[in-house]
């Protein structure tokens, strides 16, 4: 019973990913499976706890590290008694980040304030930016060559802090370093699937620009399986993927912003990054990454993903007229939000 439910969260990991990936996955044998340390740091969150139990599940990650200010020790008790492959160490602290990152192949990064009801993403970046700039200084410290997953908002804010933190310590790669933006396309695939009434396993719609309102956006016109959808219809399900976010934490009222669904958006992302490092082919997600894909130096694509973290920023593909100029329409915002995490993260 036990086995048979690991095996479905597996397999529904699995299956998200590209099919190709999903196939070549199965024929490793576990003898096979590179040793992987996995760090979250926030992990005793809204988002950190289930995202520990979901790494937790995944057979790719051989020790997973728990990292927060505080808290940790019981969410890794807790998570640590799941028999699975993976060793959990839970660490509370400052005084322990070092150990918590030491040697890990993958840092995820839900550590932050979350919104509440009339909150833009940046209006947390006062208290959140300050929180990613020291995480990501330990980072460039105990494990530089670590592939960074950023979800900490405001994400279009976040990650060039981080890419200028990496760099003032002469770590930076920007094939080691992504926003992540899954969440999106998890929400843009749910939202279709269910206008157009295909199957939800089945669907693929790539989301770019970046992780905030308009900046968000789904290319409707390039998912499969194709439907004959209304340009009201296609309007409708991106404003509604735009803003998703916006509609949890009302929902919330108060409470947070999406936790359940953003770990398993996390938990994609990081087993991605896993299957490119283990040198799985054919593993492509969208990603909030450095790219000159269009004149903003950060920006959300599809990217494949290898042994090194980013392998390709894949193009954009053909586009509608309506998502031409809803493009030409987020750039600005894009990239104010982007020179305000650079500014902050050389200012300070
Ligand atoms: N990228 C996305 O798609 C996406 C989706 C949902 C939420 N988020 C963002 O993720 C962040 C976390 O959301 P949440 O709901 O889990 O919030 P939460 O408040 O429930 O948890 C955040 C955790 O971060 C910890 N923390 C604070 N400062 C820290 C530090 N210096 N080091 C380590 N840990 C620290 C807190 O102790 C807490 O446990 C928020 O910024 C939220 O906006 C992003
Ligand atoms: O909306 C938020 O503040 C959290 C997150 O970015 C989301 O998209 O759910």
């Amino acid at each position: 019973m036990r086995t048979s439910i690991v095996r479905s969260v597996q397999s529904a990991i699995a299956r998200s990913s590209s099919s190709s990936t999903y196939v070549r996955a199965r024929a490793y044998s576990s003898d096979s499976v590179p040793e992987r340390k996995v760090a979250v740091l926030g992990a005793a969150g809204g988002i950190g706890q289930p995202l520990a139990l979901l790494m937790k599940l995944n057979p790719l990650v051989s020790k997973l590290s728990l990292y927060d200010i505080a808290g940790t020790p019981g969410v890794a008790a807790d998570v640590s008694h799941i028999n699975t492959r993976s060793e959990v160490s839970g660490y509370a602290g400052e005084e322990h980040l070092g150990k918590a990152l030491e040697g890990a192949d993958v840092v995820i990064i839900p550590a932050g304030v979350p919104r509440k009801p009339g909150m833009t993403r940046d209006d947390l970046f006062n208290i959140n930016a300050g929180i990613v700039k020291s995480l990501c200084t330990a980072i460039a410290k105990y494990c530089p060559h670590a592939l960074v997953n950023m979800i900490s908002n405001p994400v279009n804010s976040t990650v060039p802090i981080a890419a200028e933190v990496f760099k003032k310590a002469g770590t930076y790669d920007e094939k080691r370093l992504f926003g992540v933006t899954t969440l999106d396309v998890v929400r843009a695939k749910t939202f279709y699937a269910g206008k157009a009434n295909v199957n939800v396993a089945e669907v693929n719609v790539p989301v770019i620009g970046g992780h905030a309102g308009i900046t968000i956006l789904p290319l409707f016109s390039q998912a499969t399986p194709k439907a004959n959808l209304s340009d009201e219809d296609i309007k409708a399900l991106t404003k509604r993927t735009q803003d998703g976010g916006t509609e949890v934490v009302e929902a919330k009222a108060g409470k947070g912003s999406a936790t359940l669904s953003m770990a398993y958006a996390g938990a994609i992302f990081a087993d991605a990054c896993l299957k490119g490092l283990n040198g799985v082919p054919d593993v492509v997600e969208c990603s909030y990454v450095q790219s000159n894909v269009t004149e903003l130096p950060f920006f959300a694509s599809k990217v494949r993903l290898g042994k090194n973290g980013v392998e390709e920023v894949l193009g954009l593909g053909p586009l509608s007229d309506y998502e031409k100029e809803t493009l030409e329409s987020l750039k600005p915002e894009l990239l104010s939000s982007i020179e305000k995490g650079i500014k902050f993260a050389n200012q300070s």
